[in-house]
């Protein structure tokens, strides 16, 4: 909300114009008589309050400048350019600005800083040159109590920030400048986002909407420390970086924006970490939801409903969470009193479209095998991603992460090893943290494959042992 201040007429605009330029001018010249006759200099930012004190005695000047007054509020509700430009003036402070103020709320990373008011802020943009200011007035309000009859007074701060520049600039300034400081501050607010990650239940009091109770996200995973194949996680990136990009395509082919995963890969392959990476690097919220902890689509919708925009929803290790095909056939009204697989699909399929925009939803599995062949059709989910066991080159990446090397005389023949037994990134993991020395970490890790290469051999010749034994009592 911006009001404008009102504006003299054209031609007293001019007269007085031409009034103040004279009177500017003499004043100026009485400067420069005074400096010659003392022989020191007035610096130039003194000279400029002299001008302007003395010619506001000349009466009420004109002004070729004009004021936008954005107001912290606009009636009830908060005035979003104001919020706007308080943001995007954060990024505006220089050298010349001389009261600050800062604040930080324990779980905050970074301090936030403000500019007190009265301060006065200068940009530019398009060769326009524009002038911010905070103000802030109070005004005294009384108070009636009714129980007891009594009033009071208390002081209302009425804070806003006033935009000046060149009257010739106004349409630009509304229709270019204003709506740049609103697009600048969403990706400042992006960039300073801190996930959140939002469970069932109020975990910690901390903060919780609805049924979900949340907590800042601080897994550290992202797509540089983990491991996979390379050529995947490209893909994998590609598709997230299109997907984000994608709200006019999804609304012209009547899609709901949203996009599904399946996660698939033994226990320890980083389908979990890869999630985190997921929402770290669009820096949208994850909502791990339980089916277990659900008892009816009902309760299913409700839950999806209140879920933010620019989020992940996670069903984790979905061939055990419910048996849903089970309680389908079992139910006698596998409506809204149970949750069904087909709730699930639905909800999948976007039919829950109109709860809500770029979502994510991603299921994992150690079996994909066990899925219902409805889970996993075409088209259901729209990427199957594979987590597989470490390969050489996901060696290398968890040797990066952990111990900081690139190459190594040990690298070849724990690689030999790594293309025979099957090992999770998470057992390298584990093996590589053991130790900060390198040698001795990559030689306990070599100990540990030799040794898990030498239970496989021996389970293999057990395995063979029982068959030939079989037979031989066939015989
Ligand atoms: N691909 C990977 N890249 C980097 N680290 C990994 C990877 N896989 C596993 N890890 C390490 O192992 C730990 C366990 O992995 P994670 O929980 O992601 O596996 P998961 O596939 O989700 O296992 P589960 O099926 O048991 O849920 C992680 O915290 C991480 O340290
Ligand atoms: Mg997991």
């Amino acid at each position: 909300m911006f009001s404008i201040t009102s504006m003299p007429s054209t031609t007293s605009v001019l007269s007085t114009y031409t009034t103040f330029s004279a009177a500017a001018m003499l004043i100026r010249t009485v400067i420069s008589e005074v400096q010659t006759m003392v022989g020191q200099f007035i610096p130039q930012k003194l000279q400029d309050k002299i001008i302007a004190t003395l010619a506001g005695l000349f009466g009420n000047l004109p002004n070729s400048q004009m004021t936008l007054i954005i107001d912290e509020n606009n009636g009830l509700s908060i005035n979003e350019v104001y919020q706007a430009s308080e943001l995007y003036l954060s990024t505006r402070i220089t050298a010349s600005i001389d009261q600050l103020k800062v604040s930080k709320s324990p779980r905050q990373n970074n301090f936030s800083v403000t500019i007190n008011k009265g301060e006065k802020i200068t940009d530019e943009f398009e060769g326009i040159q524009l002038r911010w200011e905070f103000c802030c007035s109070e005004t005294k309000q009384a108070n009636m109590d009714y129980e007891s009859y009594c009033s009071s007074t208390e002081v209302v701060e009425h804070k806003s920030i006033q935009l000046s520049f060149h009257k010739q600039y106004r349409e630009k300034v509304l229709e270019t400048y204003l709506p740049y400081v609103v697009q600048r501050s969403k990706a400042i607010k992006e960039e300073n986002k801190v996930v959140r990650l939002h469970a069932l239940g109020n975990f910690g009091g901390e903060c919780s909407i609805g049924p979900w109770g949340s907590v800042i996200f601080e897994h550290p995973s992202t797509f540089d420390t983990l491991a996979m194949d390379p050529m995947l996680k490209k893909e994998l990136i590609a598709d997230l970086d299109r997907f984000v990009k994608r709200k006019e395509f999804y609304g012209r082919v009547g899609k709901a924006w949203k996009r599904g995963y399946l996660l698939y890969g033994p226990p320890g392959t980083g389908k979990s970490s890869l999630i985190a990476a997921m929402a770290n690097y669009l820096k949208f919220d994850i909502y791990d939801l339980e089916l277990t902890y659900l008892h009816s689509n009902s309760e299913l919708r409700r839950l999806l409903v209140s879920t933010a925009n620019r989020s992940i929803i996670v069903i984790e290790d979905i061939d055990c969470s419910i048996e849903l095909k089970d309680r389908q056939v079992r139910g006698t009204n596998p409506s809204d009193s149970q949750l069904t697989l087909s709730g699930l699909l639905n909800f999948i399929d976007g039919l829950w479209s109109s709860c809500g925009d770029e979502r994510i939803i991603v299921f994992t599995t150690n079996y994909k095998d066990k899925l219902d062949p409805a889970l996993v059709r075409p088209g259901r989910m729209d990427m199957h991603v594979h987590m597989s066991y470490c390969t050489p080159c996901g060696f290398k990446t968890l040797a990066h992460n952990y111990l900081k090397v690139k190459t190594h005389h040990l690298f070849n023949e724990i690689e030999t090893f790594i293309k025979e037994v099957d090992t999770t990134p998470a057992e390298i993991a584990e093996e590589l943290m053991k130790s900060e020395d390198t040698d001795v970490a990559l030689e306990g890790l070599i100990a540990f494959l030799r040794k898990k290469k030498e239970m496989n051999c021996n389970a293999e010749a057990n395995v063979e042992e029982t068959i030939e034994n079989n037979e031989l009592k066939e015989e």
